[in-house]
């Protein structure tokens, strides 16, 4: 009996005294933490400690890039979160956190030293903190968004205060960075305007398809033939993504679009194309975000060769051939280039303009499949076998040229079948395994 007295009484005083140390060890993290971090904060000292700050951890880039536009907006600079102390996160009214995830759900390197003093933040009292937290992963990771996450625990953990939940963002999925552009203001990079809509096909039966100009906020490179993700919400508030190729140059400041407006079998027309045809307003805002076309590496290379080009497009597909064909004539290449357009009723503008100005190098034909003198394009094609083999060929030696098609999946196979029968086997054999055949289709 007398046993049970005392051996309570001695796990008490052996907690407390592991509670003090423990504790003791703690404090000790912290203050070796601030002297270290306050040495290597921006400016050589703890000016890092302003009202409000962007803080980063970023791995290869991305957080980064967008902490600084975060931090523009804010009219500040953007630090690496190694560069704060507990001190200087308790003397600011608000943070910004922009965390992306490294190794196994761990801090990118920027970010270690004070991933090894999460332990120690957790007994600072940020209760007078607010903060917005953007994480950055990749769901194919088992842990997504782990550094975010265990920064956000710990920041709760501490009394700060989330002004939001979380945003997650998988593989910079532009319709997941569109939640956090909401949360952060409207005028944030990745906005765009529509500057111009022109309908393509005037007084002509079908899907009407539409010229679209949008002019970014702040200004953005692009390679020739990226695609641009644009972000939507479906009717029932679920953030939606819809990808069209960019038909312009940057040069130009400006994406080009091409896009027509669909209907479903009987249904009502598609969510993206409806939105971007009529529903957006001229000037109306769009969230938009810039990729490179995954053929980009084998058209710059021809670009770079001046190799000869041949692209046969159908309809909207018009758009992914003429950024990489913009940028051949942009450049001083001298090889040649053929562009071979299917539309229905009329050739579009922009391939009328083009033909108005282009150089001699470049041939446009342009195949309609209704009016006067309807014709298919995969007849058109073995129509024109003799001379399309005879571009596609090797020739000279070095002469390595390249076939893109691009458009609609259906009118797609019924080309590819057309270019099978009439062109030379061999040509398109090596063009294939030198990955010089390029397919785009939708
Ligand atoms: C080597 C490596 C490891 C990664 N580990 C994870 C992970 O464990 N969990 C996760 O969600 N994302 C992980 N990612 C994905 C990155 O967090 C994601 O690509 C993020 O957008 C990168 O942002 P950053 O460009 O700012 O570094 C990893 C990426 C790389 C390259």
């Amino acid at each position: 009996m007398g046993g049970r007295g005392v051996i309570p009484a001695l796990t008490l005083s052996a907690f407390r005294i592991s509670l003090a140390v423990v504790l003791g060890l703690g404090w000790l993290a912290v203050l070796l933490w601030q002297r270290r971090a306050a040495a290597t904060a921006p400016g050589g000292g703890d000016t890092a400690s302003g009202d409000t700050l962007v803080l980063f951890a970023s791995q290869s880039g991305l957080a980064e890039r967008l902490a600084w536009d975060q931090a523009r907006r804010l009219g500040t600079t953007p630090h690496p979160l190694d560069s704060v102390t507990p001190q200087i996160l308790r003397r600011a009214s608000t943070a910004w956190f922009l965390l992306a995830s490294a190794g196994d759900g761990e801090a990118p390197d920027n970010a270690r030293a004070f991933a090894r003093r999460l332990g120690a933040l957790r007994q600072c009292d940020l209760t007078g903190l607010r903060y917005g937290l953007l994480a950055l992963g990749d769901r194919r990771y088992p842990a997504f968004c782990g550094f975010g996450r265990q920064v956000d625990a710990a920041l709760v953990a501490c009394g700060a205060h989330p002004l939001f939940p979380r945003v997650e963002v998988d593989r910079g999925a532009p319709a997941d960075l569109a939640q956090w552009h909401a949360r952060v203001g409207a005028d944030t990079p990745g906005q765009w305007r529509l500057t111009e809509r022109r309908l393509l096909t005037p007084r002509q039966a079908g899907d009407p398809a539409y010229h679209l100009r949008l002019r970014p906020d702040v200004p953005v490179e692009w390679t020739p033939g990226a695609i641009a993700d644009v972000a939507l919400l479906a009717p029932d508030g679920t953030p939606q993504q819809r990808s069209y190729s960019v038909a312009s140059l940057p040069q130009s400041g400006e994406v080009e679009l091409i896009l027509r407006r669909r209907h479903g079998p009987d249904g009502p027309p598609g969510l993206g194309s409806a939105w971007l045809t009529a529903g957006l307003a001229q000037g109306g805002r769009v969230q938009l975000s810039l990729r490179d076309s995954p053929h980009m590496d084998a058209l710059a290379i021809a670009d770079r060769d001046d190799q000869p080009l041949l692209m046969i497009a159908t309809g909207t597909g018009l758009a992914a051939v003429l950024g990489p064909l913009r940028a051949r004539l942009a450049g001083s290449g001298t090889a040649p280039l053929w562009l071979v357009h299917g539309e229905r009723h009329a050739a579009f503008a922009p391939l009328r303009d083009l033909a108005r100005t282009g150089p001699d190098r470049l041939r446009i034909d342009c195949v309609l499949s209704r009016g006067p003198r309807p014709q298919r394009l995969p007849d058109w094609i073995r129509d024109h076998a003799e001379a399309l083999s005879a571009f596609v060929a090797p020739g000279a030696p070095g002469r390595q040229p390249t076939l893109f098609v691009c458009g609609s999946r259906d009118p797609g196979r019924a080309i590819l079948a057309a270019l099978g029968t009439s062109l030379n086997a061999s040509d398109l054999h090596q063009m294939q395994q030198s990955g010089r055949f390029l397919t785009d289709f939708y």
